[in-house]
C-alpha cells in the first residue's frame, strides 16, 4: 500500500519537458532518493511534491488525498534546501521555533519542542548562536531541527549535504537516517551522489532526461543495471562495446550488445592461468595503478583498451606499473546491455 503516488506528472518551462509523464510509489516511512545528473528534473519534482511548484498534468496523493493544489503550508511536508534558508538576524531557538510561533503554539509547547529537535540533532549548546557563528554543518542541522520541530508527515531534501565537508557529511547523513525513523517520517531525498543515494535509500529512483530510467534498491541498481547509463552512473563499470570486447576476447558478440564489467568482479594474476569453460583470460599490462581507500584500482591495457580493475589494497602488493598481468573474467559476471 502506498503513502505518496506520483500519477503521470508533466511539467514543462517554454518548450523545455522537464518532468515527461513520471509515475512512481512510495511507501510509509521509506526512505527514498531521486538520483540523478544535473538538470534531469529531480529539484522539480521535488518542489512540486512541495507545493513550491506547480504541474502541468498528473496528480499527486499523499496518505490516499489529492493535494496536487493544495497550499504547500497545508501539506504537512517539511523541507531542507542545500543552502540552510536560516533567518540570518534569529538566534537558533529563534530559527527552530519560527513555524510553531506561526502557528500560535503556546510558549511552553514551543520551548519543549525546540529543544528537544535541538537536542536530537546534538546542538543544545549552539541555542543562542546566529548562523553567522555556526559551521555549515550546525547551521545544516539547525535547518533540520526547524523541519523536524514541526513534526512532517514527510520531509523532503533538496541536496542537504552539498555544502558540507566529507567528514561531517557521513555523520549528518548517519544522523538524518536516524532522526528520519526516530520521527516516524517518510522521507524523498534529492542528489546526484550515487554514493550518498546508496548509504541512505531504501529505494533510488535514477532519473534520465525526466523520466525514470530504473527504480530499486541500491543493491539492484549496482548489481543488476537495466542499461549502459544506469551501470555508468551507479557504478565505476568497464562498459565496453561488442565489438571491442569481441576483438580483446577473440570471441563473437552481437553489435546490439554493450558489455559491462564491474571492476571488483575481475580477478588479477600475474601469473599464467588456465581458462575454465566461457571463462575469459586475457593478458595486458598494467598502466596506472590509483590508491582508492581500501581498494586500488589498476588500470590494465589490452591492445588498445583499457580495463579498470579494483583490488583490495591488502592485496596488492607485488603489482608495479608495466608488470604483465592476467585478467580472468567469470561469465555470470558479465552484463550485456541492448
Ligand atoms: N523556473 C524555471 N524556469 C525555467 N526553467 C527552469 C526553471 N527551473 C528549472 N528549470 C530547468 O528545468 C530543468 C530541470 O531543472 P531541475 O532543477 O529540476 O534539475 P535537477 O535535476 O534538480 O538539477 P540540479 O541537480 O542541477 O539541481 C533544467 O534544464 C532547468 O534549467
Amino acid at each position: 500500500m502506498s503513502y505518496i503516488d506520483i500519477i503521470n506528472v508533466s511539467k514543462s518551462y517554454a518548450d523545455n519537458q522537464v518532468l515527461k509523464n513520471i509515475s512512481l510509489s512510495i511507501k510509509k516511512n521509506e526512505f527514498v532518493t531521486l538520483l540523478g545528473s544535473s538538470g534531469c528534473g529531480k529539484t522539480t519534482l521535488l518542489r512540486s511534491i512541495a507545493g513550491l511548484g506547480s504541474i502541468d498534468n498528473g496528480k499527486i496523493m499523499l496518505d490516499s488525498e489529492d493535494i496536487t493544489h493544495k497550499n504547500p503550508g497545508d501539506r504537512n511536508i517539511g523541507m531542507i534546501f542545500q543552502s540552510y534558508c536560516l533567518f540570518p538576524t534569529m538566534n537558533v531557538f529563534n530559527n527552530v521555533a519560527y513555524g510553531l510561533k506561526l502557528k500560535k503554539e503556546p510558549e511552553s509547547k514551543i520551548k519543549n519542542e525546540v529543544m528537544s529537535a535541538l537536542e536530537s540533532v546534538n546542538l543544545l549548546e549552539k541555542v543562542k548562536s546566529y548562523p553567522s557563528q555556526l559551521s555549515g554543518g550546525e547551521r545544516q542541522r539547525v535547518a533540520l531541527a526547524r523541519s523536524l520541530v514541526m513534526k512532517p508527515k514527510v520531509l523532503l531534501l533538496d541536496e542537504p549535504f552539498n555544502a558540507i565537508d566529507a567528514k561531517l557529511r557521513k555523520a549528518l547523513q548517519l544522523k538524518v537516517k536516524e532522526l528520519h525513523k526516530e520521527y516516524d517520517m517518510t522521507s524523498i531525498m534529492v542528489t546526484h551522489d550515487q554514493d550518498e543515494a546508496m548509504i541512505m535509500s531504501d529505494t533510488i529512483h535514477l532519473f534520465k532526461d525526466g523520466v525514470i530510467e530504473q527504480s530499486g534498491t541500491s543493491a539492484e541498481l549496482y548489481l543488476t543495471p537495466k542499461s549502459k547509463y544506469v551501470a555508468s552512473f551507479m557504478g565505476n563499470y568497464n562498459v565496453i562495446e561488442a565489438e571491442i570486447f569481441s576483438k580483446i576476447t577473440g570471441g563473437k558478440y552481437s553489435k546490439e550488445h554493450t558489455i559491462g564489467l564491474r571492476p571488483e568482479s575481475i580477478e588479477i594474476h600475474k601469473e599464467k592461468l588456465e581458462a575454465k569453460a566461457n571463462e575469459f583470460i586475457l593478458s595486458g599490462v598494467i598502466s596506472n595503478l590509483i590508491p582508492q581507500g581500501n581498494i586500488v584500482r589498476f588500470s590494465v591495457k589490452i591492445m588498445d583498451e583499457y580495463v579498470d580493475v579494483d583490488v583490495l589494497v591488502d592485496r596488492c602488493s607485488g603489482f608495479s606499473i608495466g608488470d604483465i598481468v592476467n585478467l580472468k573474467i567469470k561469465p555470470d559476471k558479465i552484463l550485456y546491455f541492448d
